[in-house]
């Protein structure tokens, strides 16, 4: 079998090995915990890094492959695991991140759409959830929040690619992450979910025009977050509110997270800006990575102070 590589694109099964090992190669920095299974039955596995404390510790919460075709999206979730253990003790800063916070870590979101385009259709977006009453297949999960949900931005037609679902967290997989960040969100100060393609880097709210209460303090972290992307290779990001950066969409995980009380919600638009699209080469996930490590270091300094 293939093995795993941390600059290419992994499948399913590569990634879960590397889970395993990955998890258990440091128990005093890293640990797994399955917070539920797929409609699929696949077990979606939050990776928990951090300095090992018997009390609770301020948290970051990252997710990537919310959807299946973006494959840039769990490549750096997994490049994020690799840096954060192997710099923990050499980098200043990821030694006191860690020290002092956790950072939760879902690589792959909706597993059961990954596996799908890695075997059936490479432009897949959506959960694979089928119901009886239509013989069109899944719901896209950044529309099946419970926030504004299918209010605009969303489709209630089951074949659409932003079908919201037939309630708010129906698809097994936004309630098992939803319950995980319900049950942790006393210590959860920052929300981050990766995605492609557009190079945006963007924060509530989506599923209305009106700004956030704490618009200002957003776009200014999300400035400077670019601007340290931008430094590594000239690779340019636009900072704004979802619905004026993008376009308007209801049930999105970020604008659930910021009304569940975290204040630090962002989404990436990671590269590139349409050239390839979803079919980034893999030539371009370490770059890709590697500039992006700079901007979540830049969130995760600017949580960090104030804690
Ligand atoms: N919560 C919505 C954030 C803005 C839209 C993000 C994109 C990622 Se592909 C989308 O879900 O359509
Ligand atoms: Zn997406
Ligand atoms: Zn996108």
């Amino acid at each position: 079998p293939r093995a795993h590589s941390y600059t290419k694109y992994n499948t399913w099964s590569d990634i879960q090995n590397w889970m395993n090992s990955i998890s258990s190669s440091n128990p005093n920095l890293i640990s797994k915990q399955v917070i539920g299974n797929t409609y699929e039955g696949r077990p979606m596995t939050v990776l928990k890094l951090g300095k090992a404390s018997s009390s609770a510790k301020p948290a970051i919460f990252m997710d990537c492959g919310i959807h299946a075709r973006e494959w840039i999206s769990p490549a750096f979730c997994q490049w994020f695991v690799k840096e954060a253990l192997s710099t923990y003790g050499s980098d200043s800063q990821m030694t006191s991140l860690l020290n002092q916070m956790d950072v939760f870590v879902l690589p792959v979101f909706n597993i059961d759409g990954y596996a799908y385009t890695h075997t059936n259709n490479r432009m897949w977006r959506k959960t694979r959830s089928s119901r009886s009453g239509s013989s069109c297949v899944g719901a896209d999960p950044n529309r099946n929040f419970d926030a504004g949900w299918c209010t605009l931005g969303a489709s209630s037609n089951p074949c659409s690619d932003t079908f919201c679902g037939y309630s708010p967290e129906s698809e097994i997989e936004v309630k098992n992450v939803a319950d995980f960040i319900r049950r942790n969100k006393s210590v959860i100060k920052a929300y981050i979910t990766m995605h492609s393609y557009s190079q945006l880097l963007l924060f509530p709210y989506s599923y209305k025009y009106g700004l956030a209460a704490d618009h200002s303090e957003l776009l200014k972290v999300a400035q400077g977050a670019s601007a340290a992307l931008q430094s590594l290779y000239g690779t340019r990001y636009t900072s704004g509110p979802g619905a004026t950066t993008i376009y308007p969409a209801a049930g999105g995980s970020d604008d659930w997270a910021y009304d569940l009380g975290v204040k630090y919600s962002y989404t990436f638009e990671l590269r590139d800006t349409g050239r390839y699209g979803f079919l980034l080469p893999e030539s371009q996930i370490k770059p890709t990575c590697e500039e992006t490590m700079l901007a979540f270091k830049y969130i995760a300094a600017y949580v960090q102070k104030n804690l």
